[in-house]
């Protein structure tokens, strides 16, 4: 099988600079020559140059920062990754910030529409228009996607195409009110870091799995946010947290995915290559690749 991947350099959903970088820094660090040695082919279709499609002016609209921005270049991705998708080759999207994933997996629905998510996040990313208090579109992807909050014309485009049952989260640990509010009226399954210390992380993937894929035939997109991981593993990015998954546990969660054989889509994103000293950013980028990779097989 072919993996694409899909350079997304972009920095919209998020007000720090240098997660633009991101894609960029794991390529170099070899990522595509590692993922032949796997034995796939690789589609390196570029990092996609996102300034022409940022708006002449983009102010914001109610609390939403770069709205219009934000939701050109999510439908742009939408398409890419949609495209990758029927032409039988697994997306492999290198953020970039995480409102890249309102695209992603609107691609990967539009053709595997019983897909499951897995959302491996320090955070639930699920605010409205209505519940955020920054504004800043990388906590609101999931709430798009699953047609939650007031319409807003500019997003139009997404379709609620999750359904909750299908959606399931793994590492949560900083999610506003607003945010537990709508896990519980919605009846969305997380697996928070109390869970991961009180089960395993053996146990909490099988449960995940078990909650959103029971029979293992349903497609699955998994969309990792490094910031899942302890600060103390992966410290440059945007919004760390302490008290995060170990550098095992986030591989065991790729590597059990792999070992379903169900992957048909994959997010590595907030590396973010300017917030540390050299060792630290360097440390985080190879933890990324590292990721990928596990779920890819390695
Ligand atoms: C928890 N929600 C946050 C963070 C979203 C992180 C996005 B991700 O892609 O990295 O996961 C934080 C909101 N807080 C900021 C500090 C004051 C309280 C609110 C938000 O901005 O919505
Ligand atoms: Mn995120
Ligand atoms: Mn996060
Ligand atoms: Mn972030």
């Amino acid at each position: 099988k072919t993996i694409a991947v899909v350079g997304c350099p972009f920095s919209g959903g998020q007000p720090k600079l240098g997660v633009d970088k991101g894609p960029i820094h794991l390529v170099e660090a070899g990522l595509i020559t590692r993922l032949e040695e796997l034995g796939w082919r690789v589609l390196f279709d570029g990092h996609h140059q996102f300034e022409e499609i940022s708006a002449a002016s983009d102010p914001p609209i109610g609390k939403l920062q770069n709205p219009r921005h934000v939701s050109r270049v999510c439908e742009s991705v939408a398409e890419v990754v949609g495209a990758h998708v029927r032409n039988g080759q697994l997306p492999v999207t290198l953020g970039g910030d995480h409102s890249l994933a309102m695209g992603t997996i609107s691609g990967t629905l539009s053709s595997y529409p019983d897909a499951c998510v897995i959302w491996v996040d320090a955070h639930a990313d699920i605010n409205t228009a209505e519940t955020t208090s920054s504004g800043n579109i990388h906590g609101m992807p999931v709430s798009f996607l699953l047609g939650l909050g007031e319409k807003i014309p500019e997003y139009a485009w997404v379709k609620p195409l999750l359904r909750p049952e299908r959606l399931v989260y793994i590492g949560l640990r900083d999610l506003d009110a607003g945010e537990k509010r709508i896990l519980r009226e919605n009846n969305i399954k997380a697996f928070s870091m109390h869970e991961v210390d009180k089960y395993g992380i053996g146990r909490v993937v099988d449960m995940a799995l078990d909650h959103v894929n029971p029979n293992r035939d349903l497609p699955i997109h998994l969309s990792f946010d490094v910031d899942a991981l302890d600060p103390s593993v992966a410290p440059s990015t945007g919004t760390p947290v302490r008290g995060g998954l170990t550098f095992r546990e986030g591989h065991y969660i790729c590597e059990a995915i792999h070992e379903t054989g169900l992957l048909v889509a994959l997010d590595l994103m907030e590396v973010n290559p300017s917030l540390a000293d050299p060792e630290s950013v360097r440390q985080t980028v190879a933890v990324g690749c590292s990721l990928v990779c596990s779920a890819l097989g390695e």
